[in-house]
């Protein structure tokens, strides 16, 4: 029989919240799985054959994961979904959409929503459309993950915490736990953490460990209501494969043109059409400016080149397919700034 936890917003089971020194150390202890925790063990909802779950038992439910650009929350999705759903890369700002990714476990469904980090440089077009979107993917959730890089905490962060609702149960995630030296100062960092906001639970973890993925499921779980599923148990994504493709240009893109190339360059699929086993997909990557023209197509067209490849390569495995994709490139001054422009893109 699968194990099903108790809704902990269904009765009296509602976390509690560490107030005390005492109950901070011991969160920190716990969930760094030092000893003295009593629940240092947490079990995944995997590992119950899914076809087999009566759907009177089931959970299904949404969790958001929110947080500043760059904190690693499309690494974390893909992850959580076991296939990459969300593209990723160096640069901030590389998600834009709203993505769901599903997991079904045992009895329960996770359906996931990412967003894209909270803007607060420029007040654009784009970056007015991207915040509504994480507004949007937020209010109604059954859980939040809020994804902080551990032990930091800045302005950019702050604005993202500002849109959390409080009626919403959060995690704070603390990513790229690998990267902390000195763990000993996690404890006031915790504490300071905690006095911002109530979160539900801490969870210190690295998104590229898959053990820490594992771990993240356990706890996820208990927060999700107590209904049928919503989609298929083999489902990963709602996003149909022409967005998919474009998002596999766009982190090629970003991954191959460093620094130099403004986030405000995406790509737009003009074709997409199918014959057999193969997919033929015509895509433009627009840009800003004559200059950035060059630094896309590379010397003798050999970055474009390699960003067709790479795109190529990549949708081939995830749809078990042959690719055939023809890239180009256009210049379109000021598209960022331009509210029906950036709604004909595709962002709401
Ligand atoms: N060392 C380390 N790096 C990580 C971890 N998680 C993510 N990263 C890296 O952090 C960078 C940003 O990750 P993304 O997943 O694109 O971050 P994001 O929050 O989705 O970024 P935006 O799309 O800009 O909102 C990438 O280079 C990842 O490989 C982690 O746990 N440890």
């Amino acid at each position: 029989m699968p194990k099903h936890p108790a809704h902990p917003l269904d009765s009296t089971a509602r976390p509690v919240l560490p107030g005390t020194d005492a109950e901070l150390d011991a969160m920190l202890a716990r969930a760094l799985g030092k000893s003295g925790g009593e629940t240092a063990e947490i079990d995944s909802p995997a590992d119950v054959p899914s076809e087999v779950v009566d759907p009177a038992v089931q959970r299904c439910g949404y969790v958001a994961i929110v947080g500043k650009p760059n904190v690693g929350k499309s690494t974390l999705l893909n992850a959580l979904v076991g296939q990459k759903v969300s593209i990723t890369s160096r640069k901030a700002q590389t998600t834009r959409h709203r993505i769901t990714g599903m997991r079904t476990l045992g009895a329960t469904q996770f359906v996931f929503v990412d967003t894209p980090g909270f803007q607060t440089r420029h007040g654009n077009a784009l970056n007015r459309a991207l915040n509504k979107t994480v507004l949007g993917a937020v209010s109604d959730v059954d859980l939040i993950l809020f994804v902080v890089e551990a032990g930091q905490f800045n302005l950019a962060d702050a604005k993202v915490l500002s849109l959390l609702p409080a009626n919403v149960p959060a995690i704070l995630v603390a990513n790229k736990f690998d990267l902390v030296h000195r763990r000993g100062e996690l404890a006031p960092w915790l504490r300071s953490m905690q006095e911002r906001h109530p979160f539900s639970e801490f969870v210190p973890m690295s998104a590229k460990a898959s053990k820490d993925i594992e771990r993240l499921f356990g706890i996820c779980e208990k927060y999700l209501p107590q209904q049928p599923w919503m989609h298929s148990p083999d489902d990963l994504t709602d996003r149909s494969e022409r967005f998919m493709a474009s998002e596999m240009v766009r982190e090629k893109l970003f991954r191959l043109t460093g620094d130099e190339l403004p986030y405000t360059s995406t790509v737009i699929i003009d074709k997409f059409e199918e014959e057999g086993r193969l997919k033929r997909i015509a895509a433009t990557i627009v840009v800003e400016r004559e200059g950035h023209k060059g630094m896309v197509i590379g010397d003798k067209g050999e970055k474009l080149k390699r960003i067709g490849t790479e795109a190529r390569q990549e949708l081939e495995k995830l749809w078990d397919c042959k690719v055939f994709l023809e890239l180009w490139v256009k210049v379109r001054s000021g598209w960022a700034d331009d509210d029906a422009r950036v709604r004909s893109f595709g962002y709401e």
